[in-house]
């Protein structure tokens, strides 16, 4: 990490790798036993909530499941899934973060981890938590401790260049996904520029592009988040 002053006495860490997050400080805890955790990130406004309302239609009857959201002051994001009707509203629990979102789910994870931990004990046998973040930007990421998996969001209308900018959740994340491609004529967004810079910063790591207008129950991602769960036996 660089150091740069800037005339008063003391110099501050600067840090220009694009893929470098802040410490994890929690280790993952054995996923025998408990539901299996995924955490949904991104920029604000790219499409979050409208996944977790589409995970929650895709897999409502097949997958025991419930949701944890994630606001700065309100509960926004919950009660917008309340309304929805995806799921039943004792199924979603809403954390008020009073702070930068990525605290939550990054450094501070007890108020996500008591959420989920009244969830399950609500509905015992929860096969599946997802864990909706509050908009931040391209550095936040979930810490292991919370989430066993992550998908972070981006969306076209933030310009072509987002994947390249990189920034852990778009070079780490489990799964990226570019949403809203039904607008990117609009926004005069390449979709091959968007898809090909994401794959070079991903190397192996999986895209999917989709659009929630034309596919509103998000197929791919469902098929994404079956793969990740136990075969269940019967
Ligand atoms: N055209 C289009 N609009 C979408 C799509 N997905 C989501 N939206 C719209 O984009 C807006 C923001 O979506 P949200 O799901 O609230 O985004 P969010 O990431 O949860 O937002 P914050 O929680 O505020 O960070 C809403 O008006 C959605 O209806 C999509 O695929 N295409």
């Amino acid at each position: 990490m660089e150091k740069r002053g800037h005339g008063h006495g003391h110099v501050h860490p600067v840090n220009f790798d694009p893929t470098a997050a802040e410490p994890d400080h929690h280790e993952q805890a054995p996923t025998t036993g408990r539901a299996y955790r995924i955490g949904i990130g991104g920029p604000v406004g790219s499409g979050k909530t409208a996944l977790t309302a589409a995970l929650c239609r895709a897999l409502g009857d097949e997958v025991n499941l419930a949701v944890v959201t994630n606001d700065i002051y309100t509960t926004e994001d919950a009660d917008f899934l309340r309304k929805a009707g995806v799921l039943d509203p004792e199924r979603i629990e809403a954390v008020q973060t009073g702070a930068c979102p990525h605290t939550a789910i990054r450094d501070d994870i007890t108020a996500n981890l008591d959420a989920v931990e009244r969830l399950e004990e609500r509905f015992p046998g929860l096969d599946l938590v997802i864990i909706e973040s509050g908009g931040d930007n391209l550095t936040a990421v979930f810490s292991r401790g919370l989430a066993d998996s992550q998908v972070f969001v981006v969306d076209v209308a933030g310009g072509d260049k987002v994947p390249r900018k990189g920034g852990p959740g778009v070079t780490t994340a489990d799964l990226l996904v570019i949403n809203k491609i039904d607008i990117a004529h609009l926004v005069g967004a390449d979709m091959d520029v968007m898809t090909s810079d994401a794959h070079r910063m991903r190397g192996e790591l999986p895209v999917i592009t989709q659009s929630l207008v034309d596919t509103p129950n998000a197929p791919d991602v469902a098929a994404w988040v079956r793969s990740l769960l136990p075969v269940r036996a019967g």
